[in-house]
């Protein structure tokens, strides 16, 4: 078997082919892209700017060759080659001069520890990428978080925590963290901070994932991981909610509770650490609550979904994964959408639904009638027509190989009425006819001067077909029921994240940020026109970036 090394030291960060591993020790003239007859579009770190990257102690780690990175691949599925990255990024087109800040973007980079190749997205270990936009230039870069589970499976160069979908060995895990109980304890579940990066109205950074103790602090300019995010309270649940609700002045999230099902709704204050609890909810259906990777919030109401995709015990002791990994599908349980008072944690709705499937809720707001009263409540998601095999098409295997089949299940944007005056059932539609962006739809994000309130536009990922991922970055015009659609054939964008222009009073006045893995095995930020939703910058990195899930935007101090 052959092996490599993981280089992190100031001299030897670049890796030193684009597909391989072997040899990460040679400068920036023997790399291959150059050798390829391709311009170079960064410098590095060392030409133009001064961090604590240079000054840090050398690290080596080998991670073995593994057979499916070889030759050119599409970057996105494809584990990044090297643990840290650092440079400027030549720009075509033009940055806005206004752009200053750092948008930064979490995700599962890494899919193996020595010969072992994990099976689902969701498993990788979390690569955080950075693009600093500086008076229309950008600095970018790229650095794994230190989890405990990372930094674990290095040095014992096997898996010692419970994944998304991968087991440690009992062998393995029993002699890392001790003994089974640790399983219950919690002790054995992940701290891979790799789905998403909120920036705290207090300035911290913090990567989460959906285990609790995957809360790590970052430093957005380093990429440093700084430590763990210890909540001081006594809530001694094991997860949360991916997507907390971030604000000026609070952070909501929600707790599910296993063992009474049910949902504790809690908020945070900036520059504390001590989840409140604001209310809780009981579970309509069973035998567990539906899983919560997201949930909406308006400006007065938290609303609770009540997914019948939910968390099943017995899948979650399981050592090899099912279709649906830790969950289970209960169309008998129904669904429901459960709406909570902010400020009192009175729970003033609580409807059936139609069946759904849902990551990711896009926004929610409250409908008035004609004298203001506000009569109902309208959630909007990426919605998975009811169908959760979704779950399974993110398998590392289904996602590397495409051969031209169409088979991307449909997705469209679901919008829920919630009302509020008592009514038994709520409704889900469909906003906007899906043809209108492929059939496909994830991977969201709004204006965030909009959050809780009514809102017209929505950018995600829908498709062009047939393809096996969402392929295309949509705007959605949800009053108009359109949507404008940009596609690079064979490419893999990631969520496209509005920032708005300082001063903007149109809501779609900013840029929209994705980083996309191209079918050459590169990739490159993209920065479009939140407006015209055309091309406005563009800049290569030296490398293909593997997929990445959410971003946050850390503005310029
Ligand atoms: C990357 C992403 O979107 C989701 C990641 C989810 C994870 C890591 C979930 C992990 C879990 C366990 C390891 C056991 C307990 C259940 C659950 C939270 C699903
Ligand atoms: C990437 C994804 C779904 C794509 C489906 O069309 C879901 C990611 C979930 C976690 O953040
Ligand atoms: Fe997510």
């Amino acid at each position: 078997m052959a092996s490599s090394t993981f280089s992190v030291t100031g001299a030897n960060i670049f890796a030193s082919k684009p597909f391989g591993l072997e040899d990460t020790s040679r400068g920036r003239d023997t790399l291959p892209y150059k050798k390829n007859g391709l311009v170079p579009t960064f410098r590095t770190k060392h030409d133009l700017i001064a961090t604590n990257v240079a000054t840090r102690p050398p690290i080596s780690i080998p991670f073995p060759v593994i057979k499916h990175e070889e030759g050119r691949k599409l970057a996105a599925w494809t584990s990044i080659k090297q643990e840290r990255w650092e440079g400027e990024l030549v720009v075509e087109g033009e940055i806005p001069k206004w752009l200053n800040g750092t948008y930064l973007r979490n995700g599962p980079g890494l899919w193996h520890i020595g010969d072992y190749n994990f099976r689902h997205l969701f498993d990788g270990y979390a690569t955080l990428v950075r693009l600093n936009f500086d008076n229309g230039r950008l600095i970018a870069g790229h650095r794994q978080i230190e989890s405990e589970a990372y930094k674990a499976a290095k040095t014992n160069n096997k898996l010692c925590y419970r994944e998304f979908s991968e087991t440690p060995k009992p062998d393995n895990f029993l002699s890392y963290v001790g003994e089974l109980a640790s399983l219950l304890s919690g002790a054995s579940l992940t701290d891979n901070a790799n789905t998403g990066v909120v920036h705290l109205a207090d300035g911290r950074v913090v990567c989460l994932t959906e285990t609790i103790k995957g809360s790590l602090v970052v430093d957005p300019d380093t990429l440093d991981t700084i430590g763990k995010f210890e909540y001081t309270d006594s809530w001694s649940g094991l997860i949360h909610s991916a997507h907390p609700i971030v604000t000026d002045t609070e952070f909501i999230t929600l707790l599910p509770d296993l063992i009474k099902p049910g949902y504790v709704v809690v908020r945070m204050d900036p520059g504390t650490n001590e989840r409140k609890v604001i209310g809780r909810v009981d579970c309509r259906g069973g035998p567990s609550p539906g899983w919560v990777h997201s949930f909406p919030v308006t400006e007065h109401y938290i609303i609770v979904p009540e997914m019948p995709l939910r968390y099943c015990a017995q899948n979650l002791l399981r050592a090899e994964p099912t279709p649906l990994y830790k969950f289970q599908w209960h169309p008998e349980s129904k669904g429901f959408m459960h709406v909570m008072c902010k400020a009192s944690g009175k729970i003033v709705a609580s409807v059936e639904v139609p069946l759904f499937v849902t990551f990711h809720f896009i926004n929610a707001y409250e409908e008035k009638d004609e004298d203001g009263r506000v009569v109902a409540v309208i959630a909007d998601c990426c919605e998975h027509v009811a169908d959760t095999t979704i779950l399974d098409k993110l398998r590392l295997e289904h996602l590397r190989t495409f051969t031209g089949e169409d088979v991307l299940p449909d997705a469209r944007v679901g919008r829920f009425r919630i009302p509020l005056d008592g009514s038994p059932f709520g409704e889900l539609i469909t906003a906007l006819d899906p043809n209108q962006h492929g059939k496909g739809m994830d991977m969201c994000s709004i204006n965030r001067a909009y959050l809780g309130k009514k809102y017209r536009y929505a950018y995600a990922c829908g498709a062009e077909r047939p393809c096996n991922f969402p392929n295309t970055l949509t705007k959605v015009d949800l009053f108009r029921g359109t949507a404008k659609n940009w596609y690079d054939q064979g490419a893999v964008p990631s969520e496209p994240f509005f920032v708005a222009r300082p001063g903007a009073t149109d809501e779609d006045d900013g840029v929209v940020i994705s980083m996309i893995s191209d079918k050459n095995g590169e990739g490159y930020a993209l920065v479009l026109d939140g407006s015209s939703f055309e091309e406005i910058a563009r800049a290569k990195f030296p490398y293909g970036l593997p997929y990445g899930l959410h971003g946050c935007w850390v503005p310029k101090k």
